[in-house]
């Protein structure tokens, strides 16, 4: 066998590596990470992704090295780099993980099949999660994931590697490529090690507070297991976490509390895989509605000042800007307030969910498009299979942050309004702001609309074209190809089959 070209995309380890193993069995073998500079142009990448990119590049630099084998760096469009590479160094194949990215990575493996196809380089792109490409029907989907996950992981593999034909290329400066600058100075850390650490953690120590936990945005970032990111890039493997967290399971002196909490944890594992594969079936829902009925419905609306209202954490509803905060400065925040946020944006704001959902994937560490684009439009009501949940970001706050500690954590513009006041504070009498030196409309912003009016609105505006014959008609085929099969009890166990599962949250 000729020279393997191992390509690393978002599967930076060497531990459960299905791809890598298949190109050690084959000969010598060449890794290489490539930054794209196109793709880090896209209007859903940031600074903060790619400075975690680099830890977790690090991290798998050192991992590779145990085993004898450089990683090496390259930059540039993929088909032109391995152009260059393979003029030098005639591979005979290319390995990778399949990988359900955006639009733009999307196209680029299309034209890394051309190019292959036009080199004679046989490209090997094995399987990952549990995604299915060219799936036929969601029917068995289930019960596929279940087969993979429980698959034995793929050890460690041994390597021999190959002479690299080039100098080595340096990490590219983002400030070079004219990007705005983004650090989110409160960010997890990127790579392997960190992974495991979390993974650790969370099924040792903080597992038993994640039922009951994961909602009030005080005590999520503590419960939730926080793997996201390292899910995300592939720093671990689902199949990993699905095993360890089966491990903590069989322990016999386990709680009931905590293997419920567990047992919910494994149904967001499948979750994760669900909503992607809705992105790989049908690629174009990240730029359209995945029910067409709604074309049209909030496009031609979108207000530019409710958007930067909404991007600067000036809203007016502390809840909501306490979140925006969280997510400048961390790069995370917990299912529900990313729910509550996109809601707000989508209703009582009006603001079509693309611009919307560009935002929100720059800010998150974990940004993963599958799931991303799919809850983006699930929260804004335009999969025409989901219910309708809108967030009133006041209650939210009554019900999460009863006492306005995370508030006045993120907002200490707030610290010192009374409690009476906080949730609402443009309702504050003159001599209470003199008092707590919280003047409206100069330190604290008036919303933009009135929140229960705007929302009244929206759902008025949105169930008008619900209920028309049109829109029903079109759902049954939405609900054949993307839905789930199985209905989940509060526990997050699969029981009987149902035709549109929701989340539990
Ligand atoms: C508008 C919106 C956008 C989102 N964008 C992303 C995204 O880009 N990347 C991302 O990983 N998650 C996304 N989520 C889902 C969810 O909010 C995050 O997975 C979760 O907050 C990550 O924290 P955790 O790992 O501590 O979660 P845990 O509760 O510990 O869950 C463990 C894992 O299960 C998966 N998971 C959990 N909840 C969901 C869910 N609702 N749907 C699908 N998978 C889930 C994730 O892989 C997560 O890491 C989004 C949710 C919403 C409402």
């Amino acid at each position: 066998m000729g020279t393997q070209l191992f390509w690393f995309k978002r599967d930076l380890r060497v531990h459960d590596n299905e791809a890598l193993s298949s190109a050690a069995a084959m000969g010598a073998v060449l890794c290489v990470y490539i930054v794209e500079p196109s793709y880090w142009r896209c209007a859903d990448a940031s600074q903060r992704q790619f400075d975690f990119l680099r830890e977790c590049l690090r991290d798998l630099y050192r991992q590779l090295q145990a085993l004898g084998v450089r990683l090496h760096l390259l930059t540039g469009e993929v088909p032109e780099v391995l152009e260059r590479l393979h003029q030098q160094l005639a591979f005979s194949h290319l390995h990778s993980h399949q990988e359900t990215g955006n639009g733009m990575t999307y196209k680029r493996d299309q034209a890394v099949a051309r190019w292959c196809a036009a080199r004679g380089v046989h490209w090997q792109e094995h399987v990952q999660n549990g995604v299915v490409r060219r799936l036929p029907s969601r029917d068995h989907w289930s019960e596929l994931w279940s087969q993979r996950m429980q698959a034995p992981q793929k050890p460690v593999p041994a390597m021999t590697t190959a002479p690299w034909p080039w100098d080595e290329e340096g990490w590219p400066d983002w400030q070079a490529w004219g990007l705005p600058a983004d650090t989110a100075a409160q960010r997890q850390r990127g790579g392997r090690t960190e992974a495991c650490r979390t993974l650790h953690s969370f099924l040792n120590e903080r597992s038993a507070q994640y039922r009951g936990g994961i909602s009030s945005p005080l005590s999520a970032a503590n419960a939730c297991s926080r793997l996201s990111p390292y899910l995300s890039w592939g720093c671990l493997s689902l199949r990993e976490v699905v095993q360890a967290t089966e491990q903590a399971l069989s322990e016999p002196r386990l709680d009931a509390w905590t293997r419920k909490g567990l047992s919910a944890f494994i149904s967001r594992l499948h979750w994760h895989c669900h909503f992607m594969q809705k992105l790989e079936s049908e690629p174009a829902i990240e730029t359209r509605n995945m029910h067409r009925g709604y074309d049209g419905l909030r496009e031609d609306d979108f207000n530019a000042l409710h958007f930067e209202r909404l991007c600067l954490g000036q809203t007016g509803w502390p809840l909501v800007d306490a979140c925006v905060a969280m997510l400048q400065q961390t790069g995370w925040l917990n299912f529900r307030m990313r729910a509550m946020l996109v809601s707000v944006a989508a209703y009582p704001l009006w603001l079509h969910w693309q611009q919307v959902g560009h935002w929100l994937a720059r800010q998150l560490i974990d940004y993963e498009p599958g799931i991303h684009w799919s809850q983006m439009q699930m929260q804004s009501g335009t999969t025409g299979i989901n219910t309708t949940r809108v967030y009133n970001p006041i209650k939210q706050a009554q019900d999460q942050d009863p006492k306005g500690i995370f508030v006045r954590r993120w907002l200490p513009v707030l610290r010192r309004v009374p409690d009476t006041w906080l949730l609402e504070p443009w309702k504050m009498p003159a001599s209470v702001q003199a008092q707590c030196g919280v003047q409206v409309g100069r330190d604290w912003p008036v919303p933009v609309v009135d929140l229960q009016e705007a929302t009244r609105a929206a759902k008025a505006r949105l169930h008008a074209r619900r209920n028309t014959h049109e829109v029903r008609q079109a759902k049954q085929p939405i609900i054949d190809k993307h839905a789930s099969r199985l209905r989940r009890d509060r526990t997050g166990q699969a029981s009987a089959p149902a035709a549109q599962a929701q989340l539990d949250l």
